[in-house]
């Protein structure tokens, strides 16, 4: 399944166990576009005792995220399309905390999926980030390579490193998001995001995901990217950022009560049987 391009390969494990140990391994094969599948990574769904529903994501890499935007969207898809909930708003759980969903129906399918995300965490220590724990980072100076551009970071269930810059076309993605996304700086690494703010209700917005590399969209970077907007006074909450990623757009709004909102498609591209030989 996709969200505006972010693919990955879902597992219904309602059914179905995968031991522990296979699931990095598991990952980086079926997400080699040569020799398995294809896509971003390999996302889980689960049974769960804290929610409706589990999701575990594991990017190209086989590293583990905590959250994955697209994925919740997916997921929400996967759940109400198979009976797995009856409601149309229910529960996901995931390894950065627990959200709510709604699908929004054409028919008897699920075209969009709303979020609520939760509230962004800002504190150093919640990103996490070196430095003084309790502080946020709001256009933080940011040397790297003989530069300093300025940083402003957000947690979103996972980490997010956002840099604005005057026009899309000239981010330095490709050059800076491998570098950044490992830099020292980020203890457990760090998703890097490249936005241009058009208005206080559209930006252009580029990603460089920890573990998988440049992605179509990244949902909780979105997210991301409008908390940062409104930090650095870009953007104000209550009012829905139409965002434009490489894939296509999502619908992002940070209420007074510090709740983020994404809406936006899920997509379904195949079913079938992965056969995996693991040596
Ligand atoms: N594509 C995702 C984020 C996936 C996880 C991320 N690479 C991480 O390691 O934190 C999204 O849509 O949010």
């Amino acid at each position: 399944m996709h969200g505006l391009g972010n693919s990955y390969i879902y597992i219904d494990l309602f059914s179905f166990h995968l031991e522990e140990s296979k699931l990095a391994p598991l990952a980086i094969d079926v997400a080699n576009v040569n020799t398995g599948i294809g896509s971003d990574g390999l996302i889980l769904i689960h049974p769960s005792e804290k929610a409706d529903v589990g999701m575990r994501i594991f990017n190209k890499d086989g590293s583990e995220g905590k959250n994955c935007g697209n994925g919740l969207r997916c997921v929400a898809k996967y759940a109400y399309e198979q009976g797995i909930v009856t409601t149309k708003t229910f529960t996901i759980e995931t390894k950065g905390g627990n959200v709510t969903a709604e699908v929004h129906l054409i028919g008897e399918c699920v075209d969009e999926v709303t979020v609520d995300m939760g509230e962004p965490q800002l504190r150093r220590e919640q990103i996490p980030m070196l430095g003084n724990p309790n502080e946020r980072v709001i256009a933080e100076p940011f040397p790297i390579e003989e530069q300093s551009i300025e940083v402003t970071a957000v947690s979103m269930g996972n980490p997010h490193a956002i840099f604005f810059v005057p026009t899309i076309e000239q981010a330095p993605l490709s050059k800076l998001g491998p570098v950044i996304t490992s830099d020292q700086r980020f203890p457990e690494g760090v998703n890097v995001e490249f936005v241009e703010v058009v208005n206080k209700q559209e930006m252009h917005f580029r990603v460089w995901e920890r573990g998988s590399g440049i992605t179509q969209a990244c949902g909780t970077g979105a997210c991301a990217a409008v908390v940062a907007a409104i930090l650095n006074g870009l953007a104000e909450k209550e009012k829905e950022v139409c965002v434009h990623l490489s894939g296509g757009d999502l619908f992002i709004k940070w209420s007074k009560d510090s709740h983020v909102w994404m809406r936006g498609k899920a997509e379904t591209t195949a079913t079938g049987v992965f056969e995996w030989t693991n040596e």
